[in-house]
């Protein structure tokens, strides 16, 4: 038997008045897995994540989280950690209070300077909430998902405004997180972090899933793009290619190892130089353009 998921959304409708924001809604996140909630702007993201973390109640449909409803919040809350856009901690406290502050609201135990330590503001735990930077208050954020290495944990656009050594820093600790069993639900705009990281995908545009899976699956539904240019008027070409009047060629192939072969091949034979060559895989940013369109 699978295990048991840790979420459920089943038939999830919500509407603010007449507005119809997500729409009959249906997905699972399994225990340990990285999942990713990704879309458009105004796809739904926030009203369905709010709804899961126990924050809004359904226009119509069931959630559960461990098996219960997320309004059920003695059951829930301790269990999970949630880092929001914005955590809203007071600029009047100190890191450190802060901090202390997380497990008193979460009712978990850890110890302060270990989780102060985990988001690299040590340096800073006497500091005023209001006087640390952005990057520094987003990393205090994330202590709220660190506190007492919750069960499950939600990352709502984690690395926006972090430099590159707090991202990898930031991604390291939820690594280890993970490594110790939580379960991670993530948003992010940034594609390239959810196509490295999440075990599977839920895309979404205006309140319905466009495309779920792994990445693997969601790629594979376009083809792969080979793009040359060519100098002189060649002989015809051994695939299927859009050419343009400047010279440009494009392929799109769902075997592109194959193809690349093939048409390298072509150009040696002929003793002709395919100029700006490139070629790769059908990136998540495709597959993201491609639901927009
Ligand atoms: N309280 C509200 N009242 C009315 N409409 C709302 C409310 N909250 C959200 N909406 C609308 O519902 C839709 C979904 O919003 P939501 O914030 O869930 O999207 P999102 O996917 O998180 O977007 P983004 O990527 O831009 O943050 C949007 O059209 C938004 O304008």
């Amino acid at each position: 038997m699978p295990p048991t998921p840790v979420i459920e959304v089943d038939h999830l409708n919500l509407k603010y008045g007449d507005f119809h924001a997500v729409k009959d809604l249906s997905f699972e996140v399994r225990p340990g897995e990285l999942y990713a909630l990704l879309g458009t702007n105004g796809a739904g993201k926030t009203s369905t994540l709010e709804t899961v973390e126990g924050h809004r109640t359904p226009t119509s449909g069931t959630v559960r989280v461990f098996g219960h409803s997320p309004r059920d919040r003695a059951a829930v809350r301790p269990r999970m950690g949630i880092m929001l856009q914005e955590s809203g901690f007071s600029p009047d406290l100190t890191v450190r209070e802060s901090v202390g502050l997380i497990g008193r609201l979460t009712r978990r135990t850890d110890d302060v300077d270990r989780v102060i330590d985990v988001v690299e503001l040590t340096g800073k735990a006497g500091t005023l909430v209001g006087q640390l930077s952005g990057g520094e208050k987003r990393r205090l954020d994330f202590a709220t998902a660190v506190y007492g290495t919750p069960e499950l944990i939600f990352l709502d656009e984690p690395t926006t405004g972090l430099d590159i050594q707090s991202r990898d820093d930031l991604w390291n600790a939820v690594d280890r997180l993970r490594e110790n069993g939580s379960t991670v639900v993530l948003t992010t705009h940034y594609l390239e972090e959810a196509q490295q990281r999440a075990d599977r995908i839920g895309l979404m545009h205006q309140g319905v899933f466009r495309r779920e899976g792994t990445v693997s699956e969601l790629t594979r539904t376009l083809p792969a793009v080979i793009k040359f240019t060519l100098a002189a008027p060649a002989p015809a070409l051994p695939l299927q290619a859009t050419a343009g009047a400047d010279g440009s060629v494009r392929v799109e192939t769902f075997n592109l190892q194959k193809d690349l072969y093939v048409l390298l091949g072509w150009a040696q034979d002929h003793g002709l130089e395919l100029g700006d060559l490139s070629a790769g895989p059908t990136r998540l940013d495709d597959v993201f353009r491609a639901i927009e369109s």
